[in-house]
C-alpha cells in the first residue's frame, strides 16, 4: 500500500518574533498528534532545545526533538537536513507531522525546496511554511530601510551588493510564508497594530493570511493542516539572493555574527537585567540569550532579549553535576564591536 507522505511544517520568523514560544504552545494543545521537531539555532548554546524539552508534552518527547547546531540550516541541506530527516523517516515509530523551526536567519527557500530532493519528496511535503512576526519590532522600524547603517557596513564590506541585511530577511522570510503569524500583539495598539498589517502586506506580492497571536497562542488546528505542498510552489518565491545571484552562487550570513559570552555568578540579577539593557541598547545588539548563574540561587536564570526587551524569570534546578555558569548567546549585525560587547556584559555582572 502506498503510504501517506507525512506533512511538515516550516516555522520561521527573524530572531526573537516567537518561533519557540509559538512551537512550545503547539507542542502543549497538538490534540494527541505526534510530532516530531527539528529545530535550529544560530549561535551554539541550544537554548531553545532545552525549552522546548523542558515543556514535558506528551505530543512530542525529547527523543523526538533533534537540535540541528551546525549553522543555518539553509546553509547544510545536504549535509545535515537530508540525512536528518533520511534518519527520521527509517524510525520504525514515525510522526504524525514534522515541525521545523528555522534559525531567526535561515532563508526558508533553500530548506523548502530540499523537499523536492528524490529521498524526501516520496515521503514528505510541506504542510506550509508560517512566518512568525514581532510586530512590536516591525512597529518600532526594525526592518525599515536603515541607510546609514547600510552605509557604515559598505564601509567595512565593500561587496555588499544589497539594502539593509535585515530588511532583506525579513521580506524573504515574508515571502515564503503561506501563513503569516502577527505575534506579540500585546506590545502595540490597534492603530500600531494595523500599520503592521500595512507594512507586512506591502512588503510581499502574494497575499498569505495573516493572524494575530500574543505568546505565540494559535490553535494546533490553524498552525497544522494547512496542506498546501509548499515544495511545489518554492520557485515561485524567490529571496533577495536568488534573484540576484540566478547562477547559484552561494548565499551566506556574514552580515551578522554571534559569539557566546562566559561569566561567573551574578550577584545581583535585577541589576544585571538592567546594566544588560544598556549594553544592548548602546551596541545595537540583535539578540541575546542565555542563562545566568544568580550567587546563593538553587535554580538558574534564563535570560531572553530581543532588542533591549529583556524577559528573565527561573526556569529549572542546576542539574546534580552540572557547572553553574553563565553564558549568553551575542547575536549583532557583523559591525557589532565583539570586544566592546564582551567587556560591557563582563563589567555588567
Ligand atoms: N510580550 C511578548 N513577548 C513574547 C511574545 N512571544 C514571545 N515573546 C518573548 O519573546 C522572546 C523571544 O521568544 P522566542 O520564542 O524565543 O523567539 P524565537 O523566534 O524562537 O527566537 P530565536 O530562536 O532566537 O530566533 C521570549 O522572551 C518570549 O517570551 C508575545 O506575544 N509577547
Amino acid at each position: 500500500m502506498l503510504q501517506q507522505k507525512i506533512p511538515a511544517t516550516v516555522i520561521t520568523g527573524f530572531l526573537g518574533a516567537g518561533k519557540t514560544t509559538m512551537i512550545r504552545n503547539l507542542l502543549q494543545n497538538a490534540g494527541g498528534k505526534r510530532i516530531a521537531l527539528i529545530i535550529n539555532e544560530f549561535g551554539d548554546l541550544g537554548i531553545d532545545g532545552d525549552v522546548l524539552k523542558g515543556c514535558g508534552a506528551e505530543a512530542c518527547t525529547e527523543d523526538d526533538i533533534i537540535e540541528l547546531t551546525n549553522g543555518c540550516i539553509c546553509c547544510t541541506v545536504a549535509d545535515d537536513f537530508i540525512p536528518t530527516m533520511a534518519k527520521l523517516l527509517e524510525r520504525e515509530n514515525r510522526p504524525d507531522h514534522i515541525v521545523i523551526e528555522t534559525s531567526g536567519l535561515a532563508l526558508p527557500q533553500p530548506l523548502v525546496a530540499a523537499f523536492n530532493w528524490p529521498e524526501i519528496k516520496t515521503q514528505v511535503t510541506v504542510d506550509g511554511v508560517i512566518t512568525v512576526v514581532d510586530s512590536a519590532a516591525v512597529a518600532a522600524g526594525r526592518f525599515a530601510d536603515d541607510h546609514d547603517k547600510v552605509d557604515a557596513l559598505r564601509v567595512t564590506d565593500e561587496n555588499l551588493d544589497h539594502e539593509s541585511p535585515l530588511e532583506e530577511l525579513f521580506e524573504d522570510q515574508l515571502t515564503a510564508a503561506d501563513l503569516i503569524v502577527l505575534n506579540k500583539t500585546d506590545l502595540i495598539d490597534a492603530a500600531g497594530l494595523q500599520a503592521v498589517r500595512d507594512e507586512v502586506a506591502s512588503r510581499i506580492a502574494r497575499k498569505p493570511s495573516m493572524i494575530e497571536a500574543r505568546n505565540g497562542e494559535v490553535a494546533a488546528a490553524v498552525l497544522l493542516g494547512l496542506g498546501v505542498g509548499t515544495e511545489d510552489d518554492i520557485a515561485n518565491r524567490k529571496s533577495h539572493h536568488e534573484l540576484e545571484h540566478e547562477n547559484g552562487e552561494e548565499h551566506d550570513h556574514d552580515e551578522f555574527d554571534s559569539f557566546v559570552v562566559e561569566l561567573g555568578a551574578v550577584a545581583d540579577p535585577a541589576a544585571f537585567i538592567e546594566r544588560l539593557k544598556g549594553v544592548i541598547a548602546e551596541h545595537d545588539v540583535l539578540r541575546l540569550k542565555g542563562f545566568a548563574d544568580v550567587l546563593g540561587k538553587p535554580l538558574r536564570l534564563l535570560v531572553q532579549a530581543v532588542g533591549s526587551r529583556i524577559d528573565s524569570y527561573f526556569e529549572r534546578a542546576w542539574a546534580p553535576g552540572e557547572a553553574r555558569g553563565t553564558r549568553l548567546v551575542v547575536i549583532g549585525l557583523h559591525d557589532m564591536d565583539e570586544q566592546a560587547v564582551r567587556a560591557a556584559i563582563a563589567a555588567a555582572a
